[in-house]
């Protein structure tokens, strides 16, 4: 069974407390959720494999060390996960991205799959799946299980904030996939928002309120 891990850096803790914060503008919503999301990348790719290059300084021939082991790629979950793209983007080389749409139905919460274009080669990846909100933890869930059809065999999932709902019916379903948050909150709404949470985080983002 694979853990969860609480990203509690500092940085990421500030930040998170505006993005919460409901006099948040919209646009600066985006830019705290894309810097939140590059400080999170940066704590789940150190253990990323690496190789042994030659180098040559202007000073002399040496070795160095480069990216060597699978290749990466992201997969936001529509729409709120967009807002995570970016910051990871501007980190990581060569990433590629793939997109799986989900909604919650309003009134089941059951999530559904209205969307998914995924590199070709995802059973050579390491895969971050991203999404702000893990709540009932029904769209992650089944987004990962889309995913894992389509091949994919190292899977991260990423969540700004998580429900301990969420993430128990996470674990329960896929026990090979670790989860990263930098934060876990108390509990689900009735309506299945996430307390204290952020709201809506999909039209926080796109200011669809
Ligand atoms: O854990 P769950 O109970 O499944 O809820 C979490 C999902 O709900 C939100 O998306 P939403 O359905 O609001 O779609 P949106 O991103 O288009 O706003 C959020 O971004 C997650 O994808
Ligand atoms: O609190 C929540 C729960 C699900 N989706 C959101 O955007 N926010
Ligand atoms: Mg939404």
């Amino acid at each position: 069974m694979h853990e969860v891990y609480i990203i509690d850096h500092p940085l990421i803790q500030h930040k998170l407390t505006h993005i919460r914060d409901k006099e948040t503008s919209t646009k600066l919503f985006k830019e705290l959720l894309e810097e939140v999301s590059m400080l999170m990348a940066y704590e789940i790719t150190r253990n990323l494999d690496l190789m042994e290059v030659p180098v040559e300084t202007p000073l002399m021939q040496t070795t160095g060390k480069v990216l060597g082991g699978k290749k990466l790629a992201v997969v936001p979950i529509l729409r709120a996960g967009l807002g995570m793209v970016q910051g990871i983007e501007s980190l990581i080389p060569n990433l590629r991205i793939g997109h799986i749409g989900m909604y919650r139905d309003h009134d089941t919460l059951e999530p559904i799959v209205y969307y998914c274009k995924l590199p070709p080669d995802m059973d050579q990846r390491e895969v971050i799946v991203v999404d702000p909100m893990l709540a009932t933890g029904g769209s992650a869930a089944a987004a990962v299980n889309h995913i894992k059809e389509q091949g994919a065999k190292r899977i991260k999932f990423m969540a700004l904030v998580a429900a301990p709902e969420g993430i128990a019916e996470f674990r329960r379903i896929h026990t090979d996939v670790p989860i990263y948050t930098a934060a876990v909150d108390e509990k689900l709404s009735e309506q299945g928002y996430i307390l204290p949470g952020l709201g809506d985080a999909g039209d926080r983002i796109f200011g669809t309120r």
